[in-house]
């Protein structure tokens, strides 16, 4: 394909991909936002969004893959302080204040109550606009839009996006000694990853997991929270829209967290029987919110909370589906095949092992392109419409020594245990890939 040719196929991506996107805006009911726009759109909430996150996969991927031709090499290279930026504006809660005053606060104002001094406030605030995220009504005046409304600590995403500005970067800023320091360079230990490195500093060893179960850091109290946040910015729950769950009876939710799958699964399908297994600290978090959220699930005996540790005992035995989202990238390989093998001497003949996880895509070796076959001209992994993907492979190596696989290697890791691959669903920012006995 000829440069030009290749550019006006990106073109036409752009153009398709976009007027999708509107479109799944318009069935939803109601006009398409603007960046000026104050309040949320149905689409912004609703449970399956995945023609959507298709859609922008491709938008994204073509619109930076364009970009990233056409200007100058050079100018790709930037700094980018959106998380530092971010991070200032939750802390400061910008978005709860500028909530009493819809039309906008002088940055003075806000100054004076937030303490920050007023030339570098608007700095920050300026920065985050530029990106969509807040308006500058008039110079110096701030008023929040649908974007700055997601910054609010009563939205899970907010409270992800403060634990990734908190935690994960703090561990970023020491990637590069992490990785070069011979006493963790060669090392895939839970307890050596980047994150350790900062947190030894304040007297705390073991791994991440060890400091989070006995943890009082308020960010931490909130790490669940987050992970109901991670779900809603990566569409997750499309896959109750996705999955045949009415073909389904019992499911076992494995290192459960405090629901951000299941209590969703039980309102949509309160036939179901489902077993939540995580350590016992947190299944007691979980009982509240179940407790506040799902009073029916609770009373109706249709979900039990179990308390397990994946890593030394077999889970719930004969279950029609269990369910692994977002814990096996959590493990290196020896770990994850211990988790893996209790699960396969649990599962029964009939049993489906849903792992939920984001499957990287390598550049040029992609197994299952049929599965997940990218327009051309676009990068065969979507390049930056797939870039989260990237992005939590690092976090885990920067949180756990642990990392994001292939699907190969994930294949990989079922057939040590006697695990047979049924099928993968792409589901958006993330895939399910489904095993059965083998
Ligand atoms: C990344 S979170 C995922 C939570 C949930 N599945 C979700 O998708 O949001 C990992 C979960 O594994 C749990 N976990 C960690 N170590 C565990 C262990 N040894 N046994 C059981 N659960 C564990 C954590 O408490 C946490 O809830």
């Amino acid at each position: 394909m000829s440069a030009k040719v290749e550019l006006q196929g990106l073109l036409a991506l752009i153009n398709s991909s976009a007027n999708e996107a509107i479109a799944e805006y318009d069935k939803a009911g109601q006009e398409v936002p603007t960046l000026d726009s104050t309040l949320s759109h149905p689409l912004d909430t609703a449970l399956d969004s995945l023609a959507l996150k298709k859609a922008i996969r491709v938008l994204e991927g073509a619109c930076q893959q364009l970009c990233a031709t056409l200007a100058p090499p050079q100018h790709t290279f930037v700094q980018n302080y959106d998380s530092a930026c971010v991070r200032v504006a939750i802390k400061s809660s910008i978005t709860t204040i500028l909530e009493a005053h819809p039309n906008g606060l002088h940055v003075k104002d806000l100054s004076d109550i937030v303490h920050i001094e007023s030339g570098k406030l608007s700095r920050v605030l300026r920065s985050l606009a530029t990106k969509g995220c807040y308006r500058e009504v008039t110079q110096g005046i701030f008023a929040n839009n649908r974007l700055s409304l997601v910054l609010r600590p009563s939205i899970e995403a907010c409270v992800q996006t403060y634990l990734h500005t908190e935690i994960v970067m703090s561990g970023a800023s020491v990637l590069y000694e992490n990785l070069t320091n011979q006493d963790t360079a060669f090392s895939y230990e839970p307890s050596k990853a980047p994150i350790m490195e900062v947190l030894k500093k304040e007297g705390i060893t073991g791994t991440f997991f060890d400091w989070m179960t006995s943890n009082v850091r308020e960010c931490l109290k909130e790490y669940h929270r987050g992970m109901i946040g991670v779900g809603s910015i990566m569409g997750s729950l499309s896959v109750l829209e996705h999955f045949p769950w009415k073909e389904v009876s019992t499911v076992c939710d494995l290192g459960s967290g405090i629901g951000p799958f299941s209590l969703p699964l039980a309102k949509m399908y309160p036939n179901l029987h489902i077993t939540c297994h995580d350590l016992p600290e947190v299944l007691a978090q979980a009982q509240v919110v179940w407790a506040q959220k799902a009073p029916e699930a609770v009373s109706g005996q249709n979900v039990e909370f179990v308390p397990l540790n994946f890593l030394q005992k077999v889970p719930v035995q004969g279950q029609d589906v269990y369910y692994l989202r977002h814990i096996i990238h959590d493990w290196p390989d020896a770990e994850a095949t211990v988790i893996l093998r209790n699960v396969r001497q649990a599962m029964a003949p009939h049993s489906r092992l849903l792992i939920r996880e984001l499957a990287i895509f390598i550049r040029y070796t992609l197994l299952f392109s049929e599965v997940f076959q990218a327009p051309k001209p676009l990068l065969p992994n979507y390049g930056a419409g797939n870039m989260r993907l990237y992005q939590s492979d690092l976090s885990m190596l920067i949180i756990h020594n642990a990392r994001e696989r292939t699907l190969d290697e994930v294949i990989k890791l079922g057939d040590d245990v006697g695990l047979q691959l049924a099928k993968v669903w792409d589901l958006g920012e993330s895939c399910a890939i489904e095993f059965k006995l083998a």
